[in-house]
């Protein structure tokens, strides 16, 4: 028997594969915390992650534990070095959510230029005269800079290039890999990135220390518009209130934070030239649906053996159930 704890609210058609499966109990938890987590973990064998942490404390509570499979794609919030420890297997959906990011990074792109935030406050709480103060912009002709470019920057490219923006990217591991492609060219450095860029748009996974601090934004043109649909820790918050602050930052589309969830009084929720949204870049409906599927089965393959390599994140560090 197979105990799997699903770790957070799952779409039914994730919940029905689990349900039905042979030989598997599931408990679900209706919040998404690690500490939720941790008071259901002890008899886990698998655990279906959503996007809060897990930390060693949590791992070490869950001796039988062999796979934690990320409904998702990134595993920032993961202690790694505890699951590669004990031969803990690490699972990621396939390609279930780049277009529901690209789009909802479109969105924000959009709404961010268009003071969208800004204008609906307007027409709610102030005079119509406003209209001539709201300080919208066009989005054709604009420069934007996407900061890594795997599958949702590819997407996100497509679409605003037929807004008619033109589009960079900064990827040093694709360097060699065929540039320029499809009408995008590479920058080099991020500081050319940085001081090219009308727009920044951020595609990439989060591993260590923020990508953009203090220097960064000085580094940024005037008004930048900055739109982060990655991880909250790609930028440096501080820095990004005072660019705010300052009006380096002119407006900016915010899904993903330091602190999930961010709290209601935080000093980005003061802007109204921000639009912030609750890490939904990836969970539309679809999108759900899809990230609930396969993650629901990357656990039952797991058991199976049959599971696909390429998304086990830390294959290398063991080879128990694939050799199966
Ligand atoms: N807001 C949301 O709901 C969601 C957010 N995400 C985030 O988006 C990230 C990207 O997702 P995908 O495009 O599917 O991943 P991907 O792996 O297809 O692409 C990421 C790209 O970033 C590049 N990269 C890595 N480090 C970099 C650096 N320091 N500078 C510039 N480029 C760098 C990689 O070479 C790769 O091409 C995920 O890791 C996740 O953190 C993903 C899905 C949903
Ligand atoms: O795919 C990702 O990395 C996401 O951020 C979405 O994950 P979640 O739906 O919050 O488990």
């Amino acid at each position: 028997m197979v105990h799997v704890v699903v770790a957070g609210p799952l779409h039914a058609s994730g919940r029905a594969i689990l349900d039905n499966a042979k030989d598997v109990t599931v408990t679900y938890i209706a919040e998404t915390s690690e500490a939720s987590l941790a008071a259901e973990i002890a008899g886990a064998d698998a655990v279906l992650l959503r996007t809060q942490p897990l930390g060693a404390r949590t791992v070490d509570l869950a001796p039988n534990l062999k796979i934690v499979s990320r409904h998702g794609v990134g595993y920032d919030a993961v202690d790694l070095a505890a699951l590669n420890s004990r031969g803990i297997a690490l699972s990621v959906c396939g390609d279930v959510n780049s277009t529901s990011v690209a789009e909802h990074s479109a969105m924000m792109i959009l709404a961010a230029c268009k003071r969208a935030l800004r204008s609906d406050i307007s027409v709610r709480t102030g005079p119509w005269e406003w209209r001539n103060k709201l300080e919208a912009r066009d989005v054709s002709g604009q420069n934007l800079l996407l900061v890594g470019y795997g599958r949702i920057g590819r997407k996100t490219a497509d679409m605003m290039r037929a807004f008619n923006m033109n589009v960079r990217a900064f990827d040093p591991y694709l360097m060699k890999q065929g540039w320029p492609e499809n009408g995008v060219t590479c920058v080099k450095t991020l500081d050319d990135g940085l001081a090219w860029a009308d727009v920044l748009c951020f595609c990439l996974p989060h591993t260590g220390a923020p990508l953009i601090g203090a220097a960064e934004f000085e580094r940024m043109r005037d008004g930048v518009v900055v739109v982060n649909t990655s991880r909250g820790g790609i930028l440096d918050e501080h820095a990004m209130i005072a660019a705010l602050a300052s009006g380096k930052v002119g407006a900016a589309g915010l899904d993903v934070f330091h602190q999930e969830p961010i709290p209601h009084d935080h000093p980005l929720a003061g802007f109204d030239q921000v639009l912030l949204s609750p890490h939904i870049g990836g969970l539309t409906l679809d999108a759900a649906e899809r990230m609930a599927v396969s993650s629901a089965e990357n656990i039952l393959d797991y058991f199976n053996g049959t599971i696909d390599p390429a998304l086990i994140v830390n294959k290398d560090k063991f080879n128990v159930a694939l050799q199966n």
